[in-house]
């Protein structure tokens, strides 16, 4: 019998939807953590910083809970770019993003007793030339708004990405292989139908 218990920090539902794919049981907890960070620092620590963060905030202090935090952004030409507040904004990012390569950087950290795992992925996401027309009707989707750099590959956005290099699963929100692998070292035990 499961005695241990696993927790998404997260309100995303795509982060949901990935632990959900490999049908792991878990709960959901979403935490509103304050998303500043120092401006000295690199894409993958923002990344790593905030989802310790995250995971930090919904954690009870019970050994035998582990929580998982994630978090995303997207980097063109050194600049971090969150979520679009408005369609100017969104405008300005997918115009930026088209034609050109951009990094998606996802971080994760694993939270349990006395123990934390953090990593970042990144990931090179080749969009295609965007036309004005084309940028204006993806942004009436209404599906920039929620996400990192104003597009997401999982939905009306995958028709913008000409192709990617990496883990299409952190781009998401989540690296789902390289997560459950770290879940394992940290002594969380996995279902059967995950390694046996
Ligand atoms: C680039 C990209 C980002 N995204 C999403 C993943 C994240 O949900 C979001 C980045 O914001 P995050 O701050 O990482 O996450 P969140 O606010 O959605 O959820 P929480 O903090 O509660 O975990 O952008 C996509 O869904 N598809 C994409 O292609």
């Amino acid at each position: 019998m499961q005695t241990q218990t696993l927790i998404l920090a997260s309100t995303s539902p795509r982060r949901k939807q990935l632990l959900e794919q490999i049908n792991l049981s878990f709960k959901v907890k979403g935490s509103h953590v304050d998303e500043q960070f120092e401006a000295n620092l690199k894409p993958d620590e923002i990344v790593q910083e905030l989802a310790e963060r995250k995971a930090r905030a919904v954690y009870n202090n019970e050994s035998d809970t582990f929580v998982i935090g994630s978090d995303t952004v997207v980097v063109q030409k050194g600049e971090v770019l969150g979520k679009p507040i408005d369609e100017d904004e969104a405008y300005l990012m997918l115009k930026n993003l088209s034609n050109g390569t951009h990094e998606v950087y996802t971080g994760v950290a694993i939270l349990t007793a006395n123990k934390i795992t953090r990593f970042s992925v990144v990931t090179k996401v080749e969009f295609w030339p965007l036309s004005e027309e084309e940028i204006y009707a993806y942004i009436q989707t209404g599906e920039p708004f929620d996400k990192a750099g104003g597009y997401g590959i999982q939905g009306i956005g995958a028709t913008l990405v000409k192709q990617i290099h990496g883990d299409y699963f952190a781009v998401m929100g989540l690296p789902i292989s390289q997560t459950i692998r770290e879940l394992r070292k940290m002594g969380y035990s996995l279902p059967h139908h995950l390694f046996g």
